[in-house]
């Protein structure tokens, strides 16, 4: 019987999430520990870590030494290693696998085990999704250094995607150079996307492939896909995970002509780019320069909520404040149902359940309950009371009216990438 201890690392565009697990091939992962560093984008970051289901640090201030993801891995390393309640890590080389999420593979459609060729392989692909491969691949190289008894192997967040049918993947551009320059829609959250579909699909007591669901998921980066028979249908990001919905930094789909109208020189590469980096000043402002930081100025939804349902109040700046938030809040909202309608249409009417997931989806319930509202005329309906229940415990919750047989339902899921990683890990003989 083979046994290991992985660490599954999720590498987003504003935390770092790490996961332990006991590992056996072929079974699910069982869960050792949790840690965690978020608020990269809007300092000073936060340390969660939790060890056996019980909080150990529930948000410790680390100090400003965390520039980005692979300092925030590094110290979440270091909290693992050196815990001595955690007595499955006493030293490094106690962990045999360490699952990296990619989130552009390009055509990889399966896990694949990092050797040189691969690295190579997906360093071509930094450029592609400017906030997280060229992070992703630091961490890489730090584990390869520091963890040298372990596999490191790849997951993707477009693997979910590669169904995608090719009318809804095609861009309308010439065709020799879409397909030369590998010019077409990928898709990303897709990890987080399958642990939906298989949560959602055993709460409503059918197959995976049974399932028709929109799915929601709002994190920093934010996206929506149509998953049709358990399979991802259609996804609101595109080449790059810039394209569909606004997100903390991200401007989301806009006119692609509108940046040459916002700044002048745009196309020369930015001076932030690095060896491991190209960015354009265009592609600087739409990805870390827009969406709520920019309308705003805060990156976190949680204090635009709060102060978009504030009442307007004593100060004037006050008020300008709840303006602006109330504008993201509803423009959010806007964006969000438009993506819904589209899918509702795309899969014919036939969806089983809308989805939220990701840190707003699963901790907004003022978001829910104003997508939910405007979308009712497809007889979706909130349950007001346990929509505003402070905590969402189990992995999937009920947040909608259950209506008759075929009126879709409303649920919240706690997507868990880092789980969905190790399963996949624990399944392949290859990584073993
Ligand atoms: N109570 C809350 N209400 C609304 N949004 C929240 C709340 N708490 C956290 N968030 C949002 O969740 C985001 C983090 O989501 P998450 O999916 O963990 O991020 P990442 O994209 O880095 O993986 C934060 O940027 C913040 O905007
Ligand atoms: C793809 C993506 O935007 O991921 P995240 O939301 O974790 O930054
Ligand atoms: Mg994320």
């Amino acid at each position: 019987m083979k046994k290991k201890i992985a660490l599954s690392v999720n590498a987003g565009s504003s935390s770092v999430k790490v996961s332990v697990y006991d590992v056996e091939f072929g079974q699910a992962p069982v869960q050792l520990a949790e840690a965690q560093i978020s608020g990269l984008t809007s300092p000073p970051p936060t340390l969660k870590y939790v060890r056996d289901g019980k909080t150990v640090i529930k948000a410790k201030e680390v100090d400003d030494n965390i520039e980005g993801q692979r300092d925030a891995f590094s110290l979440l390393l270091e909290t693992l290693v050196e815990d001595e309640d955690l007595p499955q890590i006493k030293s490094k080389e106690d962990i045999g696998i360490v699952c990296h999420r990619i989130v552009h593979g390009g055509d990889y459609s399966k896990p694949q085990l990092i050797s040189n060729e691969t690295y190579e392989h997906l360093e071509d692909l930094n450029d592609l999704a400017p906030l997280h491969n060229a992070n992703s691949l630091g961490i890489v190289q730090l584990c390869i250094r520091a963890l040298p008894t372990a596999n490191n192997v790849a997951c993707f967040d477009s693997q979910f995607h590669s169904t995608i049918p090719e009318h809804i993947r095609t861009y309308p551009i010439n065709r020799d150079i879409a397909r030369s320059n590998k010019l077409r829609k990928y898709g990303f959250h897709g990890i987080s996307y399958a642990f939906i579909t298989r949560s959602a699909a055993e709460f409503l007591g059918k197959e995976p492939d049974e399932v028709n669901i929109i799915a929601l998921h709002l994190g920093s980066g934010a996206s929506a896909c149509a998953i049709k028979n358990g399979k991802s249908w259609d996804t609101s990001m595109g080449l790059t995970p810039l394209a569909g919905l606004p997100g903390a930094t991200r401007s989301g789909s806009v006119d692609p002509s509108l940046v040459f109208h916002y700044a002048s020189d745009v196309g020369k590469l930015s001076p932030a780019s690095t060896s491991d980096l190209h960015i354009s000043r265009a592609e600087e402002i739409l990805n870390k320069e827009s969406g709520w930081k920019a309308l705003t100025g805060t990156t976190d939804f949680g204090k635009i909520t709060s102060s978009a349902f504030s009442s307007p109040s004593s100060s004037s700046s006050d008020d300008d404040d709840h303006e602006v938030m109330k504008l993201a809040f509803d423009l959010f909202v806007d964006r969000i149902c438009g993506f819904i309608g589209s899918y509702y249409v795309s899969l014919r009417g036939k969806v089983d359940a809308l989805v939220f997931a990701g840190g707003i989806g699963e901790k907004s319930p003022q978001l829910r309950a104003a997508v939910v509202d405007q979308i009712s005329c497809l007889g979706f309906q909130i349950d007001d009371e346990v929509n505003n229940k402070n905590e969402i415990r189990n992995v999937v919750e009920e947040v909608g009216k259950k209506g008759g047989l075929d009126e879709p339902r409303v649920l919240v899921v706690q997507t868990d990438e880092q789980f969905e990683m190790a399963r996949a890990c624990a399944e392949d003989a290859e990584f073993w």
